[in-house]
């Protein structure tokens, strides 16, 4: 039975449009509820080992289907390794989970096009993941020379249809931190999109207003964006909020608010060109917390949570489910999830860890009090 606002709800900034005898949109006593398609995760790293054991369950427990990220030590470079990896993630995984992860190969200066024609036939890896040499975690055996080295097997991937997923960062030690993304769109992406139009690509974890302008600009359906919860909540001040703040540092680095701003409307919009992708990146506590911190914020276990207090916040909660569990799949040309879960607004504390015997895993917003909490109804 929907019933009718009460006080406690009317407290939240609600879309214009009314939701009286909206199936999604409940209130439960003083409880607001929504019922959503179940979201998959675009962007994830599982890493391996007992890390892998030790985050698999966050994942699992709130999302469908993920992308997993290659960049293991060493990385996921053949389909081969991508089905070996898909097994150890299949047994890492809670009894009775469904959780399904879509592989993904880590393209190298050597991958050669038949690689694309295995990857195809495997059924299991979806997408060809670019990391420019040097960019970021574990990019090391990354591309030294899109242009020069890889343009066979784009081809090959724009012919089996196979995105190309991209760290959009230029490693150019010249150029300024916060404008590696901006040149990257003017140097790499523009003209990789006008030398092969047919391909895919994903501009992975967008920081900046011209990125949005740029995915905007480009044909819908041919390339799109993942955003993070870290880039919709958080500008390069909570880099340094009484402090540095290491568990605030990923890469490509927070930037300026107006540029959070811009990603925020971006996603608000329901433009179908913007999906949910967490960029979950678990590390070590003492590897964060070191003379030479590294880059990856931990937000699996509270990523939903975060995506529904930026739409509520944007008065635009009637989209989130679009982003979370429709424009994926969609751009993927994959089905969106029969299942569903319930978002219950409802006050938790984010633990300020989670302890394992190899260490901790310090989540985003640990220790904060965050409203929405999600469950698999
Ligand atoms: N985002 C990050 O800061 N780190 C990611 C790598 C990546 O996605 O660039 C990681 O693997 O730790
Ligand atoms: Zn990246
Ligand atoms: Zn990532």
């Amino acid at each position: 039975m929907i019933k009718s606002w009460v006080l406690p709800c009317k407290a939240l900034k609600f879309p214009s449009s009314n939701f009286e005898g909206s199936n999604k949109f409940r209130c439960r006593g003083a409880k607001m509820e929504l019922t959503i398609t179940r979201p998959d995760d675009w962007h994830l790293h599982l890493r391996d080992g007992e890390l892998l054991q030790a985050v698999v369950p966050h994942s699992a427990s709130h999302f469908g289907r993920a992308i997993v990220m290659p960049n293991l030590k060493p990385p996921i470079t053949t389909t081969a390794a991508a089905v070996a990896y898909r097994e150890s993630i299949l047994k890492a995984m809670p009894a009775g989970s469904d959780f399904t992860p879509l592989m993904t190969l880590y393209l190298t200066d050597t991958t050669e096009p038949h690689e694309i024609k295995l990857a195809r036939r495997s059924g299991v890896v979806y997408a060809v993941k670019l990391y420019p040499a040097g960019a970021t975690t574990n990019s090391q055996d990354g591309v030294t020379d899109l242009f020069g080295r890889c343009l066979p097997v784009l081809e090959e991937m724009a012919e089996q249809n196979i995105p190309l997923l991209v760290h959009g960062e230029v490693t150019d030690p010249d150029i300024d931190v916060f404008d590696r993304e901006g040149v990257f769109i003017d140097t790499v992406l523009r003209p990789l999109i006008q030398r092969l139009p047919q391909l895919k690509v994903v501009m992975e974890h967008i920081t900046t207003m011209d990125a949005v302008k740029f995915v905007e600009s480009c044909e819908e359906g041919s390339v799109a964006a993942t955003v993070t919860p870290q880039h919709l909540l958080l500008n390069r001040n909570s880099l340094f909020q009484g402090g540095l703040q290491p568990h605030n540092y990923c890469l490509p680095v927070l930037k300026r608010e107006i540029h959070r701003q811009a990603i925020v409307s971006a996603v608000t919009s329901g433009s179908k060109r913007f999906f949910i992708g967490t960029d979950s990146a678990p590390h070590e506590r003492r590897r964060k917390e070191s003379s030479c911190g590294c880059a990856g914020i931990y937000s699996a276990p509270v990523a939903l949570s975060l995506y529904a207090k930026v739409f509520e916040e944007a008065g635009a909660i009637d989209k989130l489910e679009a982003f979370l569990s429709f424009n994926g799949p969609d751009f993927y040309g994959l089905p969106r999830n029969t299942s569903k879960i319930k978002l219950i607004k409802n006050s938790f504390n984010v633990p300020e860890c989670f302890s394992f015997p190899f260490g901790d895993i310090v989540p985003m917003f640990a220790g904060e009090t965050l409203e929405w909490q999600s469950s698999i109804s």
